[in-house]
């Protein structure tokens, strides 16, 4: 199959080296010097020094010649990517299937990835989500990696998680797109709480709490939204949210890990050099547990974190001081 990732950063370059084990790549990148540089050593050092692409991996920045040859298009942006580049491929007219490998909430609509495509592509073409938990690194590095693909048609999901599954990365067809997309979306600001908590010194048994009061949170907004509670024990809920709540590899984590610290949010942000999709979606999930009536007091905590309205140790402490309750999920 022809494959294009549109989006050359971490896991747009991870997903390119993966696929192409089995698959004709184009990887497209919308920044001239980080095509160059791949062109020119097979190494993308701005967003994922370390990996070679493999020859194969033809290498553009000509995006409707990137689309054109494509049979499966992969939006490998940062959330916030999503819909300018769902609007450039309805420019085109481009009604090849699409999958995303983004997770949050888009910023300011508080939408999830497929209402934004559903949005600018309609719904007759066939699009969903790979999700799950997959550091870019170990990708493509080839060690075991098993993760869920969801979509608007369940025949295209299966057949697509078919065609993309391989001995190094499996590929599980799931029929619940919102469930996996907000855990996708959740555990990335559970994932800050828990670098916050890690970095702040509160132990083990804190941070066992934290990320199983947190999949209840995931859970009961999923649920909120339409999805199917069994996805939140899947990889795309409890699985992400273990890799990337104990994973040092995570942006996201590390976000946490530096407010601990003190750091001030641009700082940290500016020496990532990568997006932390938390920062962005815990206003949205913010803003959504209230719409929806849902109690979230740990993601609540970490939008005031990051929006300087709490220090991180009063957030401990005001989560803390709630009053004792039944162990709801
Ligand atoms: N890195 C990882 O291990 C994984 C990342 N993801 C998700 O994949 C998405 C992309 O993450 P990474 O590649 O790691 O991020 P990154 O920070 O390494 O790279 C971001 C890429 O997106 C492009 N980009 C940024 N803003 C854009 C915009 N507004 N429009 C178009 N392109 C834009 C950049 O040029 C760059 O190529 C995120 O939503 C992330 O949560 C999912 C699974 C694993
Ligand atoms: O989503 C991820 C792993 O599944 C990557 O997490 P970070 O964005 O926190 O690095």
């Amino acid at each position: 199959m022809n494959i294009t990732l549109l989006g050359a950063g971490a896991w747009g370059t991870a997903l390119a080296i993966a696929f192409a084990g089995k698959h004709a790549v184009t990887l497209w990148s919308r920044e001239e010097d980080v095509a160059a540089d791949l062109l020119a050593t097979r190494e993308n050092h701005r967003f994922f020094p370390g990996y070679r692409l493999p020859d194969s991996v033809a290498v553009t920045t000509d995006f409707a010649a990137a689309v054109g040859s494509a049979e499966l298009l992969v939006i490998a942006t940062p959330i916030a990517g999503l819909r300018p580049t769902a609007e450039r491929l309805k420019a085109l007219t481009c009604t090849t299937p699409v999958l995303w490998v983004c997770k949050g909430f888009e910023a300011g609509s508080g939408k999830l990835p497929h209402q934004v495509v559903a949005e600018v592509l309609g719904q007759a073409v066939r699009c969903g989500a790979l999700s799950g938990p997959s550091f870019a690194e170990e990708v493509a590095a080839g060690q075991p990696t098993a993760v869920a693909l969801a979509a608007n048609d369940a025949t295209f999901a299966r057949e697509t998680a078919r065609q993309l599954h391989t001995t190094r990365l499996r590929i599980y067809a799931n029929d619940d797109l919102v469930g996996v997309e907000v855990g996708g979306a959740v555990k990335n600001v559970l994932a800050i709480a828990t670098g916050v908590c890690d970095g702040l010194g509160l132990g083990l048994n804190s941070r066992a709490a934290l990320m199983t009061r947190g999949l209840a949170e995931i859970a009961r907004l999923g649920l909120a939204l339409g999805a199917v509670r069994q996805t939140f024990m899947g990889l795309a809920g409890m699985g992400d949210l273990i890799l990337t709540c104990t994973g040092d590899l995570s942006r996201n984590r590390r976000v946490g890990l530096a407010l601990a610290q003190g750091k001030s949010l641009p700082q940290i942000l500016e020496e990532l050099g990568h997006v932390a999709e938390g920062v962005y979606t815990a206003r949205e999930v913010d803003r959504l547990a209230t719409k929806l009536a849902v109690d979230m007091p740990i993601s609540v905590a970490v939008a005031a974190v990051l929006d300087g309205r709490l220090t991180a140790a009063q957030a401990v402490e005001q989560l803390m001081a709630r009053d004792p309750r039944e162990e709801l999920v």
